[in-house]
């Protein structure tokens, strides 16, 4: 399976460099490190004498945090703020490195690091964390107050696999001052950087991170910004509605975006939640803590219901509203544990729990995103009453991609697999700008035949760019789909540095025409493309004697120098 190294989530050897803090006051005892942001460590503290647990995070350089009247009048504002998939602040404690924020404990670790461990999620669990998230941004978002940074180092899981948002407030506590809140890269709107410091134009912002997080889960990577393909190329399979949802987040315009909690009843309404599998993403000392291991696959009763209990079944709930297996409801409405009630659960849950568990992601990935289980073989993903032959596609991790067509029908025809003579001129000259006018033509041409190989002529090597593209037109080329008529027109490219160099960056106004996804019989496999401007900035490097696509930034990007930064 494809590891997806996330720079949210730290390794162990990092977690380990950071300074243990010692607490001067003798109730409480410290744990191991449970992970370690840009500004902060986070620690395991318990309190022997009621065996409570809370995180403890500290700030890396001392002067932080230091005025502790300062910080407890903060968080007197930020404790305002209850909900129940909003992470804890419990109060502040005094440490060797300056005062440390109380958080309610999440076991389950971060999204990141579930990401990283498992590759994508399946649409169930997609749902499970959108609608929580969704929900804590409509609290925030009712009271006026904007997140800022939803990423998925900002969402942790309890026990029971429900989602809580953190980072709310807290971040901007303990960061160093002067540094700006523009979120983290691929999960920030395009219009951030424009409206820093707007009060009120940053819900919208949350809502396109939030559709972001959705990408994320279902993909297993990070947005790239600019020109973004839909999500029906690269996952054929996942429900129109919740497909539909993620784009609506990801609007361009803010105000085409829902608010955030329209948008978390939408999407519980689109697709059923599902528990999340936590357990290869946690620390073995909470594997037997652990209740979200889907013990069965997801159940689906053959028995005929009657029109009301139908009814009944559609009122859809997140997986950790359910009661828990193993306990029923109580006269007088309170859940009292069964014979198998909780503390019982055992090796027989943990040892199904694995297998089952197990298989269900494996499934998630093979329907979800073959190239994930075999990224260099072709899988091929039948479509509505067909069977289609596989073949094996080249190797080809680096350089230009060599994957191979894998029937005769999914050849390019004559001319579209590689640039005429005219463009590679071009691409080889001196002038960055008219690359720029060619390069996104080159790629929207290969999207349309569904041909990988033009794209080593497009993107530079090694670049997030290549592989998110790769990626997209591999899956259409395994499906022997392309997406008919779509071609780029560059209206305008204009500098945005220097133009000397071998790294430049060009600001880029482009059209993409309607499109048509068509399978190779000639028949329509997704709804219709339409038509879209967008602004972008590309960063072009010249490498090998030809300038490539090195990076994809929103417009936005070229307000800040070098590069998009992390708050
Ligand atoms: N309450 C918590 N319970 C369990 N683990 C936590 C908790 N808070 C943070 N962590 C772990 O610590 C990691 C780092 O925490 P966090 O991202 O809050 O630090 P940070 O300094 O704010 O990071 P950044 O500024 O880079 O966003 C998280 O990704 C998570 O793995």
């Amino acid at each position: 399976m494809q590891m997806v190294q996330d720079p949210d989530v730290p390794g162990e050897d990092e977690e380990d460099s950071a300074p243990r803090p010692v607490l001067p006051d003798p109730q409480w005892h410290v744990g191991r490190c449970l992970g370690k942001g840009s500004s902060s460590s986070v620690w395991l503290v318990e309190r022997p004498v009621d065996r409570k647990r809370y995180a403890l995070k500290v700030p890396l350089g001392r002067d932080a945090l230091s005025d502790g009247f300062e910080i407890r009048r903060e968080l007197g504002i930020l404790s305002r703020y209850r909900h129940e998939n909003l992470l804890g602040v419990e109060g502040v404690l005094a440490t060797s490195q300056g005062h440390g924020l109380l958080l309610e404990y999440a076991p389950g670790d971060s999204l990141a690091r579930l990401v990283a461990a498992r590759g994508v999620l399946s649409a169930g669990e997609t749902v499970t964390v959108l609608v929580a998230v969704g929900r804590a941004l409509d609290c925030l978002h009712a009271d006026g107050a904007v997140h800022g940074d939803v990423s998925p180092g900002n969402v942790l899981f309890t026990a029971n696999g429900k989602p809580l948002l953190a980072d709310f407030g807290t971040g901007r506590l303990l960061a160093e001052p002067g540094r700006g809140g523009t979120g983290t890269p691929g999960f920030s709107a395009p219009e951030t950087a424009l409206q820093a410091g707007e009060p009120g134009e940053g819900r919208a912002g949350d809502v396109f991170a939030l559709g972001a997080l959705g990408w994320f889960m279902l993909t297993g990577r990070p947005l790239v910004p600019g020109l973004r393909l839909p999500l029906s190329v690269l996952l054929p399979n996942l429900p129109p509605a919740l497909r539909d949802l993620v784009d609506s987040a990801l609007e361009e315009a803010p105000e085409l975006r829902p608010a955030a909690g329209v948008f978390a009843a939408r999407v519980l309404r689109a697709c059923p939640p599902e528990p999340l599998d936590l357990l290869p993403a946690v620390h073995p000392s909470i594997a037997a803590e652990l209740r979200t291991r889907r013990t069965s696959p997801p159940a689906r009763s053959r028995r005929r219901r009657s029109p009301g209990q139908r009814k009944a079944r559609r009122s859809p709930r997140a997986p950790w509203e359910e009661p828990l297996r193993g306990t029923r409801a109580a006269p007088g409405g309170s859940a009292r544990k069964t014979r198998r009630g909780a503390g019982k659960t055992g090796g027989w849950l943990i040892a199904t729990a694995l297998l089952v568990g197990a298989t269900a992601v494996l499934g998630a990935i093979a329907v979800l995103a073959p190239e994930v289980l075999h990224p260099d073989g072709v899988r091929s993903v039948p479509a509505a009453g067909q069977v289609q032959e596989t073949a094996p596609t080249g190797p080809g991790p680096e350089g230009p991609p060599r994957a191979e067509p894998p029937a005769a029908q999914l050849q390019p025809a004559q001319g579209e697999s590689e640039p005429t003579p005219g463009e590679l001129a071009v691409l080889a000259g001196d002038d960055p700008l008219a690359a720029a006018k060619v390069l996104p033509v080159l790629r929207a041409r290969a999207f349309a035949a569904g041909n990988p190989e033009l794209l080593g002529w497009v993107n530079q090597p090694g670049s997030e760019v290549e592989a998110a593209d790769l990626t997209a037109v591999r899956a259409l080329q395994e499906r022997g789909e392309r997406l008919e008529g779509l071609t780029a027109a560059v209206l305008d490219a204009s500098a945005a540095s220097p133009l000397s160099g071998e790294r430049v960056r060009i600001a880029v106004s482009a059209e993409l025409s309607a499109w048509t996804q068509v399978r190779s019989d000639g028949t329509q496999a997704a709804d219709p493309g339409a038509e879209q401007r967008q602004e972008v900035l590309l960063e072009l490097q010249r490498s090998g004697g030809s300038w490539r696509i090195a990076a994809v930034l929103p417009a936005a990007a070229s307000l800040q120098e070098p590069s998009v930064t992390k708050r």
